[in-house]
């Protein structure tokens, strides 16, 4: 699905409105019939509603279900704020339509001065001040209402967006002055700014409303952003050949574990293995070799000349794929042989963890990573590669802005890991959960992905699917066993029942 911004939702709503052919005030009347029908499969024509409706499009569509609400019997009363006399157009149509309508308990335009109604805990806020039109902070009144709102025990619903967050970028913005909804109805497609994690309190439940703007226009419409579905990882599985064996199945390499961490290398190897790989050799420090044999005997195991830590870089020039990082450690040996393992390989990588920490401690070394290298940090592993940042979206933009520069593939992991490609577009990846966020995560999906690459996807696939399955066996996982008790291993247990998922 993509995700358009703000300034794409307000062209395509032209595009719709001049293609299909519908009146904006139509599409209106559409859109608030369907949060309306929203609002009535959850609350009763008992709850008391009130309505605050703000002075453009999103107020447009508060007061026509103000009215929709009304008419259906349910006990309304609306605010307009109209503070500098200007309201947009199908505003305007939508006030005159409500108070012409008799059904509406109390109306009152707000102009100056406002008493605010008393919100108790039975009462249904309907949240209309601002949608995807919010250009600055609330501030002033809209901002002592928004304290008032979240301060009451009353639920609110939020129409498209919760007022004073803005659909993008949150960065610069005041969040002390922002709705917290309970249920956000929001219009086609969810924002940008709902996929970050600091945002979810602000947001409560989602559901996105389908209000049919044209599918023609958003299909013509490059969106930068967009979210990953099953639809589009399905046909992206490689099929195996009735005639594969395992040299032609991909031949992995992980550069992993050190003293007291062979358990990561074991975790990426199986998950390595479980992500359809033909050979996987693990190269681990001597300390390893007795739990790697043992844990993973479908490996050939393969040992560094150092006791306890990564010392020296491997010849990769067999291997069609390098898996790095995983438990490596970052002693100034290990990241001498890093660097040199990275510079020298010629087949796809992926770096995560500690080869993602070592790279942070030695930030000039980003430019000679090689074109097409995939990255997996975690906000915290891309803070410390970059310098802090204020938000998800500035991490967001950050990690664009670095893919671009170096050519590479930067996964920046969480409940939405977003995939930043070399070319500008970013791909969310919808599945897994919080059960998910527990240790060893990350090295399985470092495991994945290397299987991937060592298959032949290229790296934007392998990237891809290697979320998807990740989040899909960590879903899959989460069923039969619950979040709490979810451990890495799981992950890689349930990966069969995620690709059968996916091949079915
Ligand atoms: N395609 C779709 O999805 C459809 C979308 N629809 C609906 O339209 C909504 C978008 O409507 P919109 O563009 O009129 O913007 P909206 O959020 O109502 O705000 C604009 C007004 O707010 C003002 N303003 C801005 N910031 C401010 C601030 N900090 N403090 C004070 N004022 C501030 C701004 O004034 P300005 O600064 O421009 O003078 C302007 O007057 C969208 O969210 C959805 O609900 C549906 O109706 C049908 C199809
Ligand atoms: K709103």
């Amino acid at each position: 699905m993509k995700i358009f911004t703000s300034a794409q939702i307000h062209e395509l709503d032209k595009y719709t409105i001049e293609h299909e052919p519908i009146d904006s005030i139509d599409l209106m009347e559409r859109a608030a019939k369907a949060i309306a029908r929203s609002i009535a499969e959850e609350w009763s024509t008992a709850t008391p509603v009130v309505v605050f409706a703000g002075p453009g499009n999103n107020g447009g569509d508060a007061l026509a279900v103000a009215r929709l609400l009304a008419e259906q019997g349910y006990g309304v009363s609306a605010f307009l704020f109209n503070i500098t006399g200007h309201l947009s157009a199908d505003c305007a149509a939508n006030k005159d339509r409500l108070v012409s309508v008799k059904k509406i308990q109390q109306f009152i335009e707000v102009k100056q001065e406002f008493d605010p109604p008393h919100l108790d805990a039975g009462t249904l806020v309907v949240d209309g001040l601002f949608g995807s039109g919010l250009n600055k902070p609330l501030a002033g009144g809209f901002a002592s209402l928004v304290k008032y709102i979240n301060a009451s025990p009353a639920s609110v619903v939020s129409i498209d967006v919760p007022s004073g967050l803005m659909a993008e970028d949150n960065t610069y913005n005041v969040r002390a002055n922002t709705i917290h909804a309970d249920l956000t109805l929001t219009l086609q497609q969810p924002k940008l700014s709902f996929l970050f994690a600091e945002n979810q309190h602000y947001i409560g439940r989602l559901k996105v409303l389908d209000i049919r703007i044209s599918e023609e226009g958003m299909a013509k419409t490059d969106a930068r952003y967009h979210i990953v579905d099953e639809n589009e990882v399905r046909p992206l599985l490689k099929k195996r050949s009735d005639f594969a064996h395992k040299g032609s199945m991909g031949n992995a390499l992980l550069v992993a574990g050190s003293y007291g961490m062979g358990g990561a290398a074991v975790l990426a190897a199986r998950a390595c293995l479980r992500a359809g790989v033909g050979k996987v050799t693990v190269h681990s420090p001597k300390c390893n070799s007795l739990v790697l044999q043992i844990s993973v005997p479908e490996a050939v195991v393969q040992l560094d000349q150092e006791e306890t830590v990564f010392s020296e870089p491997v010849d990769a020039e067999d291997y069609t794929a390098l898996g790095i990082g995983p438990g490596l450690g970052q002693s100034e040996t290990t990241a001498i042989a890093l660097i040199a393992q990275l510079r020298r390989t010629q087949c796809p990588i992926v770096a995560d963890a500690d080869a993602l920490n070592i790279l942070a401690n030695h930030r000039a070394w980003l430019q000679q990573l090689p074109k097409g290298i995939i990255l997996t940090p975690h906000p915290k592993e891309f803070d410390r590669i970059n310098g802090h940042c204020a938000d998800s979206y500035e991490r967001l933009s950050r990690a664009c802005d670095m893919a671009e520069r170096l050519g590479a593939y930067i996964i920046v992991k969480g409940h939405y890991s977003a995939l930043c490609k070399p070319d500008g577009h970013v791909a969310f990846n919808p599945t897994g959960n919080a059960g998910m966020a527990t240790a060893g995560s990350g090295d399985v999906l470092t495991g994945i992905i290397t299987a991937l690459l060592a298959r032949g996807y290229k790296q934007a696939d392998a990237c891809t699917v290697g979320m998807y399955l990740h989040g899909l066996a960590g879903d899959i996982a989460a069923r039969s066993l619950g979040k709490e008790s979810l451990t890495a291993g799981d992950i890689i247990n349930y990966l069969p029942q995620a690709f059968m998922r996916l091949e079915d």
